[in-house]
């Protein structure tokens, strides 16, 4: 496989709310690519730190609650799962989230031994 076919594997690792999880599933599977890997996660980015009180003393939670997708694919366009992501998880709220698209140098699938973008 030669190197300009593996520089179009891309990853798309996306920062996103929990509860937006089952409609960015949906929306990457009408987009071509329902293919993921899912973590929790807590992060931070913008979105304001919380502040609580437990037995009089007050503390703040800086890191939040999030869930990482991250989708590589080959042979539909990186920019169609980033709108695809965003369409899913937008709130128009602060704490939405944020996509990030990274270049993928290789892809090996366990099973068959194929490489490049036939094995994403
Ligand atoms: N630069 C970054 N590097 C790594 N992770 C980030 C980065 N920015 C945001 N994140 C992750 O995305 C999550 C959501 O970020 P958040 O929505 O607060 O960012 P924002 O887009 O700056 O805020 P807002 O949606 O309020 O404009 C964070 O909790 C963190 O997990």
């Amino acid at each position: 496989m030669s190197d300009s076919a593996d520089t179009d594997i891309k990853m798309v690792v996306a920062y996103i709310r929990p509860d937006k999880l089952g409609d960015v599933k949906q929306s990457l599977a009408e987009a071509g690519a329902p293919s993921l890997t899912v973590t929790n996660v807590s992060g931070r980015g913008s979105q304001p730190a919380k502040k609580g009180q437990w037995r009089g003393e007050e503390y703040t939670v800086d890191l939040h609650q999030k869930v990482k997708v991250e989708c590589v694919v080959a042979d539909i366009p990186a920019q169609d799962v980033v709108d695809a992501i965003q369409a899913g998880a937008n709130t128009g709220e602060p704490g939405d989230g944020k996509i990030f698209v990274l270049p993928v140098e290789s892809a090996h699938q366990i099973r068959t031994g194929t490489t490049g973008p036939d094995a994403v």
